[in-house]
């Protein structure tokens, strides 16, 4: 695992887009599962810098960790938030775009999805392989839609299942550990004071660390990286 601090969100982004960038570029197709939040948000921003970053998007073919169960075109859409901050500043094609389908039925679009990524991507053990799935990590150790009150939901043996979110009762589609674990490489975009216990619970495994989501990630293949601003890495 390796674990990378700069100053600032923006910051972050920049180091985690040029560390994309060179992986895109490595590659002859990338597929890359994207993640809701604020530091993702700074990250979308960041990569529609055309000048400064020259991706070939025709392979890169994009994914979401999770999604809220609302319409596109809602504020609390992760794909919306993403469409807005990057998919209308560069040109990814439309068919390279799998967005999880807020507007359905959650379990039906669970299915659903699951089915997709297991048509989409290439797999290992008959479970889907992405290239990279980039997370979040949130105040209470949630990943994805993964909270600690379902932790549950990890161990399914489904691609996708639902969650609610613990205060709102949202109902959400979100990864589930197996597809997470399984993707070549995972990375983290944690930034802010709020979540630096559990940054530091998690990173230095302090006693119920397993607890929290977020700790439940640790790829087969071995590869994770956090990158952190240095609030959310302060007690480290
Ligand atoms: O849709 C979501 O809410 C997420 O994908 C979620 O897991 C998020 O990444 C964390 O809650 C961190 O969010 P922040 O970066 O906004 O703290």
């Amino acid at each position: 695992m390796k674990v990378h601090v700069y100053d600032t969100k923006t910051s972050v982004a920049r180091n985690f887009a040029a560390y994309l960038e060179k992986k895109i570029r490595e590659s002859e197709e990338y597929h890359i599962a994207l993640s809701g939040g604020s530091t993702p948000r700074i990250l979308f921003e960041e990569l529609s810098s055309t000048d400064r970053y020259k991706i070939n998007w025709e392979k890169v073919y994009l994914y979401w960790g999770d999604e809220r169960c609302v319409p596109p075109e809602d504020e609390q859409s992760n794909y919306k938030m993403t469409r807005d901050y990057l998919l209308r500043n560069v040109p990814v094609p439309e068919g390279n775009i799998h967005r999880i389908m807020g507007e359905n039925e959650p379990s039906v679009e669970a299915l659903r999805y699951g089915i997709l990524l297991d048509r989409e991507l290439p797999s290992d053990s008959e479970i889907p392989v992405f290239d990279m799935v980039i997370l979040g990590m949130g105040e209470d150790g949630h990943t994805a839609s993964i909270f600690p009150h379902e932790i549950q939901l990890w161990d399914s043996e489904q691609n996708c299942e639902v969650a609610t979110h613990p205060e709102s009762g949202q109902k959400r589609v979100t990864l589930t550990g197996r597809v997470i674990n399984r993707s070549k490489e995972v990375v983290f975009l944690v930034t802010g004071a709020g979540k630096a216990d559990k940054v530091q619970s998690i990173l230095q495994k302090t006693a119920g660390y397993r607890q929290y989501p977020a700790a439940l990630v640790e790829p087969v293949g071995g590869k994770l990286s956090w990158f952190l601003d240095e609030e959310a890495a302060s007690t480290l």
